[in-house]
């Protein structure tokens, strides 16, 4: 297999294209061809692809305007090429022109770069590019590609042809992706006229892994239309968020046909059982196949999945760094966070052993219930002599119970001992020698010591997961529940991290996530 770029056009001083536009007459060989587009196309990858019987590009239109669910296959194949191939282009395959007579290629981002897949005569070229293409941005690249013929084994895949009015389908479409992009493109493939797309409320994500990374509903419903609109504008869509998992499937009688994935298809069967019982016509179920996960690691789903996307985010930075001007550059502090058992001890083991210096605030405040420390009198004042052990240091079992669960009492023990805490971290920040320091504090955010870190981290777990490592650890249900209460919940601490780690898996994926973070950390630091 080979291939040669020619004809280019108007050179944009070797920029990468925002936006191409793949001319496709063998949709076979985009596998192949994936990995060259990948260099010169940063963002969007529209498809239009002509006629399986290779259509001059004048006449581009396929004449198969009654029979678009044949395209399915052909669809199938070139989102689970890209996935292997360029999975981190959002690649858009335009339907308009596969299921209209429609003379102009719409997309919603100007073209910046035109790819022929073979090579065709100026005359033809200029002539596709003046008739066709409505959204050219002002500076363009053409490249044409000489590909050696190539014929790839096509993976049989069996679709019913059903086209019908109102198509229907359902999910989350969190960091919408190739899988996505499938399911969606087959509900607009088979729809003359309308499809409803059902995105679920947060109130459906809880079972999800690290569900509290997943984008807001209204960010979701807008990147399911707009991916739509971008295909397929001449359809309607009705988009709307669902909080059961049937959505409007089970009240609609215009609606003909469900798109499920191989999963989901018991879903539709059982919104089919619900339907007969409502007098309303059943839904056609059309399965389409998993996108296999190119990479996937032992602890990752085999297809394409949001979860994946999502645990690949740990250890990257989710918020941008701002620079902290009231400290110095070095050494370069990490305020690390997290609830209570989400596993912050482990992550600082791992970043001690990276070369990090650790403050562990815990520690620091267990100081402060000696008898002489600073704060011990006032304590004592405010909480009685019931906090006093048999040893006369103060007994934090005792006022532990006593502060979880009063905020009012927790409130007046933070007011007493944070001063002092932070104090000493100062003083060791100051006469540290250390590049990197690590804060470790366990209510940070709360008490607004990301003022002294130039980096927030924060770890988290699902909280049953907090609650059943609290019992291991002997402390009461009622108490575990009690601690968890008297802190921020995940969403928070997610929303105010600069990077995120997650301790739910085996320590050798946590050790992972912090290497990763280490080495991301260490190339966006001052030198
Ligand atoms: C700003 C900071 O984060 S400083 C570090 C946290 N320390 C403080 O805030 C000082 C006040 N707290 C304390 O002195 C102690 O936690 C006590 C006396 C209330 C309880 O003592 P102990 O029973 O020995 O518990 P311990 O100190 O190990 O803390 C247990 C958990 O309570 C949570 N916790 C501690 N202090 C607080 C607080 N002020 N508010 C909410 N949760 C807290 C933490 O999650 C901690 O577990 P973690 O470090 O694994 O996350």
């Amino acid at each position: 297999m080979g291939y040669y770029f020619s004809v280019v056009r108007k050179p944009l001083l070797n920029m990468l294209a925002k936006t191409g536009l793949l001319v496709c007459s063998n949709p076979k060989q985009i596998g192949n061809i994936m990995g060259s587009i990948k260099k010169e196309v940063k963002h969007t990858l529209y498809i239009q692809f002509l006629s399986a019987l290779g259509d001059p590009l004048g006449n581009f239109c396929p004449k198969t305007f009654n029979t678009w669910p044949k395209f399915s296959p052909t669809i199938y194949g070139i989102y689970s090429q890209a996935a292997t191939n360029c999975n981190d282009l959002d690649v858009r395959v335009l339907l308009s022109g596969l299921k209209y007579n429609i003379p102009k290629i719409q997309t919603q981002k100007p073209i910046d770069l035109i790819i022929f897949d073979k090579p065709y005569s100026s005359s033809e070229i200029d002539c596709f590019i003046n008739m066709r293409l409505q959204n050219l941005a002002k500076e363009y690249n053409i490249i044409t590609l000489n590909c050696e013929e190539f014929q790839e084994e096509e993976k049989e895949i069996i679709l019913s042809d059903t086209k019908v009015n109102h198509t229907v389908l359902g999910g989350t479409f969190d960091r919408l992706h190739l899988a996505h992009k499938l399911l969606l493109s087959e509900a607009a493939l088979r729809a003359d006229k309308t499809v409803t797309v059902g995105v679920t409320e947060e109130n459906m994500l809880f079972s999800k892994t690290l569900w509290e990374f997943i984008e807001d509903t209204d960010l979701r419903i807008n990147n399911v239309r707009d991916f739509l609109c971008d295909i397929c504008p001449e359809l309607n869509y009705n988009i709307v968020p669902i909080s059961d998992p049937f959505g409007p499937a089970i009240t609609d009688p215009t609606m003909e046909l469900i798109v499920v994935s191989q999963e989901t298809f018991k879903g539709g069967e059982k919104i089919n059982l619900i339907r007969r019982e409502r007098n309303l016509p059943p839904l056609d179920i059309l399965p389409v196949e998993l996108v296999d996960e190119p990479n996937p690691n032992p602890l990752e789903e085999a297809k394409i999945s949001s979860s994946t996307t999502r645990m690949r985010l740990l250890g990257t930075v989710l918020k941008p760094i701002q620079k902290n001007s009231n400290i110095p550059n070095i050494p370069y502090v990490i305020g690390l966070t997290g609830g209570i058992a989400s596993g912050k001890s482990g992550v600082t083991k791992h970043m001690q052993n990276l070369g990090a210096e650790i403050i562990n605030c815990d520690l620091i405040g267990h100081e402060c219930y000696k008898p002489g420390k600073l704060c011990y009198k006032e304590l004592v004042k405010v909480f009685g002599e019931q906090i006093v052990a048999d040893n006369g240091e103060i007994d934090r079992k005792v006022l532990g119970t006593i502060v979880f669960k009063n905020k009012d009492d927790l409130e007046k023990l933070n007011n007493i001992v944070w001063p002092y805490i932070a104090a000493e971290v100062q003083n060791i920040i100051k006469s540290s020698h250390a590049k990197v320091i690590v804060v470790e504090a366990a209510v940070l955010l709360v008490a607004g010591w990301q003022n002294m870190c130039h980096e927030v981290w924060t770890t988290i777990i699902p909280r049953e997961e907090a609650v059943k490592r609290l019992i291991e650890r002997n402390l009461a249900p009622e108490h575990a529940n009690n601690r968890i209460n008297a802190q921020p919940n995940n969403k928070y601490y997610i929303q105010h991290s600069n990077v995120v780690l997650c301790s739910l898996w085996p320590v050798e994926y946590t050790k992972e996530q912090v290497k990763k973070a280490w080495d991301l950390l260490l190339k966006r630091m001052p030198s």
